[in-house]
């Protein structure tokens, strides 16, 4: 089998980015945030009381005759920006891009925090990262990439961000159309349960490329990268009036100024990201400061190579023993 579904951004700074699922029979549509951080499959659903949905699609089991409550199972997440949801547990039919697995955990959401009751876009979230961070208990559940793996006619999935347009979530394929050039895999080191590799080094600008190894997670559900304060530093150092805002959370700068480019490299090859992926946004609309879309993963304890970054290239995560993941130009 294989599977393929636009991935489409929530907003005119993508966000983050939405793909269209079906859930239940008759087929329940709701736009999930694809998160390869995670692993957790959950959705607002009517069991999310009434004062927390403001105009997502909803997931009813009930109306559903396929669905299946799993007894006495719960699950709790907390996201590394504090958000957070829990709730119950059921088993359905779950199908993306016309894939379909028959019984997927479908976790509803009996509470969600105000940050997902704010983003009416997200209608919940499908974790893409290694089941063993499935926050299900008493027993975990896996996947859909996980459920799907046995079926696909390869174990991978691919993903195509693209900066202000659709792009692409392949499962079960590699489409030679979306990338150029070749692919270059490295190893994942599956702990702590993301898709976590060690990067080559990284230049700013024109400037000369700095080899040295830089682990970190290809993480699908982080609209930013994340890295090491010295290399945060040596890149705003070229931008004029950027400043470190405690205020703002970060580094700003003032959005007339000029940004170089950012490359990382993987392997032998080297990955481009365009000034203008890391000119992010204006810290509010109008605002003649712009907040950056790279920024220091010091306070995370982890680097993340968010969608800033794999918005610049055609990623392969490999699902195979052992996993791996693969970056190509496009
Ligand atoms: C650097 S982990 C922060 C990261 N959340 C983000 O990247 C959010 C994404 C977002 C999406 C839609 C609306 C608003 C924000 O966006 C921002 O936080 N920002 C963008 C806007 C910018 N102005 C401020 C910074 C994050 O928890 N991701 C998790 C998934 C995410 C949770 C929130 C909903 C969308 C999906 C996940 O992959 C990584 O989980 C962990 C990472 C590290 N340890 C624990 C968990």
């Amino acid at each position: 089998d294989t599977g393929s579904a636009a991935a489409v951004p929530i907003d005119d700074v993508d966000i983050a980015y939405v793909t269209p699922v079906t859930i239940g029979t008759p087929p329940q549509t709701l736009q999930l945030d694809f998160d390869t951080g995670s692993s957790d499959l959950w959705v607002f659903s009517s069991h999310t009381p009434a004062s927390q949905v403001r105009g997502q699609e909803i997931y009813s089991p009930n109306k559903s005759s396929t669905a299946k409550l799993l007894e006495g199972h719960t699950w709790s997440i907390t996201y590394g920006d504090g958000s957070a949801s829990r709730g119950n547990v059921y088993v359905d039919n779950f199908t993306v891009g016309g894939l379909s697995v028959a019984q997927q955990a479908v976790q509803t959401a009996q509470q969600v925090s105000s940050s997902f009751t704010s983003e009416t876009n997200i209608d919940g979230l499908l974790g893409l990262g290694f089941s063993t961070l499935n926050t299900v208990s008493p027993k975990s559940q896996l996947t859909f990439f996980d459920n799907a793996k046995a079926s696909l006619d390869s174990p991978v999935f691919t993903v195509d961000l693209k900066a202000q347009a659709a792009g692409t979530y392949d499962f079960g394929f590699i489409d030679k159309a979306k990338y150029t050039g070749e692919i270059t895999y490295v190893p994942v080191n599956t702990n702590p349960g993301y898709w976590t590799f060690t990067s080559s080094g990284y230049a700013v600008g024109s400037g000369s490329f700095s080899s040295q190894s830089i682990t970190g997670i290809a993480d699908t559900g982080t609209s930013l990268v994340y890295l090491p304060t010295a290399i945060v530093t040596a890149y705003y150092r070229q931008v004029s009036g950027a400043t470190n805002s405690r205020n703002y959370g970060g580094y700003v700068f003032p959005c007339s100024s000029a940004l170089p480019t950012f490359t990382f490299g993987v392997g032998d090859a080297r990955f481009t990201i365009p000034s203008s992926y890391i000119s992010y946004s204006p810290i509010a609309p109008g605002s003649s400061t712009c907040f950056g879309g790279l920024q220091s993963s010091s306070g995370l304890g982890i680097n993340i190579w968010g969608d800033v970054a794999l918005k610049a290239a055609f990623v392969v995560f490999n699902g195979a023993n052992p996993p791996t993941i693969g970056w190509a130009k496009k």
